[in-house]
């Protein structure tokens, strides 16, 4: 794994713009894997800004989002679906027959994970897959002991993670307890992997990923595996790492 270290939260997201913008530039023909929480928000903006100033095109660009809640409508501000509209897919030119989102409101959940990984498939897979850190070291919405075998599927999400995006919603009780999820193995097989973390309360979880045994009671350790995996950090989530 390549890790990049930057300043700060500013620094961080600038850099991984840059480095999705340079692929978005350089293809023909590109599947994002994307991510929500906290972290890449200022990666999108850089991204909007981009469009903004520059005018990259998404034409040829088709995304996947790694999870959702279950029973959140697009239309709630705490739904993913919600969060990537805001932050980026109304921001840039993507069709958005080229944006696909889990939907936590299928009739029939189980039937939804498997047509998720078909139209994965049918897009050949992911070429650059992007993620943030769960303080757990949770990835997606895959939470400690997730099989690293597994493709989209439903969770339970844990009460750490839970608490830890309580800070989304009015209070703890309005976040939903379930969601979907790309798995582990739909994670390793993209091409390529951009981990992002920032601050303090991810340096445990970095130090655990960098310096720890591969162990499926901490998902992101499986990332040690891949072999095209660049890490962007800043300075608080590295102290402390031996980096
Ligand atoms: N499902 C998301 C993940 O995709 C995200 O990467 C992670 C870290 O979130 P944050 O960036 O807000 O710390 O937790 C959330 O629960």
């Amino acid at each position: 794994m390549k890790v990049i270290r930057t300043k700060n939260y500013q620094e961080m997201s600038k850099m991984a713009a840059n480095f999705i913008l340079d692929k978005v530039k350089s293809s023909s023909e590109l599947t994002l894997g994307l991510a929500t929480g906290g972290t890449p928000v200022q990666t999108y903006h850089y991204l909007a800004k981009d469009y903004q100033e520059q005018k990259t095109s998404y034409q040829h660009v088709t995304t996947f989002n790694l999870d959702e809640y279950i029973g959140l409508d697009p239309s709630d501000p705490n739904s993913y679906h919600y969060y990537m509209d805001k932050h980026f897919f109304s921001k840039v030119n993507i069709p958005s027959d080229q944006t696909f989102i889990p939907n936590g409101l299928a009739e029939n959940l189980e039937k939804e994970c498997q047509a998720y990984d078909e139209e994965i498939k049918k897009h050949n897979g992911i070429d650059l897959q992007l993620l943030g850190l769960g303080t757990n070291g949770h990835v997606g919405f895959n939470e400690p002991g997730t099989a690293f075998d597994q493709h989209t599927h439903i969770v339970a999400l844990t009460e750490s993670t839970m608490q830890a995006n309580a800070r989304f919603f009015n209070n703890i009780n309005q976040v939903p307890n379930r969601a979907i999820t790309m798995g582990i193995a739909s994670i390793m097989e993209s091409k390529e992997i951009l981990l992002l973390v920032s601050g303090k309360e991810k340096n445990d979880a970095l130090n655990k990923l960098l310096h720890g045994e591969i162990d499926k009671h901490f998902p992101a350790s499986v990332l040690n595996q891949h072999e095209n995996v660049t890490i962007i950090a800043d300075e608080d989530a590295i102290i402390n790492t031996n980096l």
